[in-house]
């Protein structure tokens, strides 16, 4: 393992108003293994166990507890309790958190287990240089502003998708984190931007998606296949070239 990029949020506590299962989405199956354990998975290749925060509804202790008993190597991981929205889950987990005030924290959701191991070390790496890190990605699909009198078309190349991480010196976030809430902090560069600071930005990767509805499911098992037949594509060509190349 690396040495630890920081700290890392990972945010847990929907309910999946959108996702309309009994179950919520985090705590769902892909390939055998809860989501929220495939996204805690990614981080324990850059991080320690006890740098990591899960946030969690209180209604799941049961299920989280469960999960950690089926895999022991999760629970050294500090919980917090989640608030009614976003917000108060990430102030609840930054509770649990002392460190100095250089020291870089980020916030992940749950849903999205398919970040790469080249996004979070660029996303924190550039945050150490820069106070802040948001990786953002180029959409696919033409846009359309849409406003009280009609709508139009916008420029595709200056609007990005926002994913996660999401990375900030602590004294930063938790500066963010001490305004009243407001409905329209989505994510924790709206806080950020909010105070008057530049969010700085890179690449993120396609795959990231935010598992956010019943169908996104099908999607991430596909999205688990590809990565598959990938890996298995670099092993032939490993072992083609092991066999064959000198
Ligand atoms: C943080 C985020 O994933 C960036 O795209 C997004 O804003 C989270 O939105 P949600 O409505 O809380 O799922």
């Amino acid at each position: 393992m690396t040495r630890d990029l920081g700290y890392i949020i990972i945010l847990a506590a929907g309910s999946g108003s959108r996702f309309s299962t009994a179950l919520s989405k985090q705590f769902m199956e892909l390939q055998g293994k809860p989501i929220v354990v495939r996204t805690i998975e990614k981080y324990l290749k850059h991080f320690s166990a006890n740098k990591i925060r899960v946030v969690i509804a209180e209604k799941h202790r049961v299920i989280w507890d469960k999960i950690t008993d089926f895999f022991p190597h999760l629970k050294p991981i500090i919980t917090a309790y989640g608030g009614s929205e976003r917000f108060y889950s990430v102030r609840n987990a930054l509770e649990t958190i002392s460190c100095s005030e250089k020291e870089l924290i980020g916030v992940h959701d749950a849903v999205r287990p398919f970040v790469s191991d080249e996004v979070i070390q660029r996303v924190y790496q550039i945050a150490q240089a820069q106070g802040c890190c948001v990786p953002i990605f180029n959409s696919v699909n033409t846009l359309r502003l849409v406003h009280s009198d009609g709508n139009e078309t916008i420029d595709r190349s200056s609007v990005k998708e926002v994913q996660n991480p999401q990375v900030f010196r602590n004294a930063l976030l938790r500066n963010a984190y001490m305004q009243p809430y407001e409905k329209r902090f989505h994510d924790d560069a709206t806080l950020v931007e909010n105070l008057g600071y530049k969010i700085y930005t890179c690449n993120g990767n396609y795959e990231n998606i935010k598992i956010t509805y019943p169908q996104d499911l099908y999607l991430a098992e596909g999205l688990m296949k590809w990565f598959e037949n990938k890996n298995n594509e670099i092993s032939n060509i490993q072992d083609y070239k092991a066999i064959h190349v000198h």
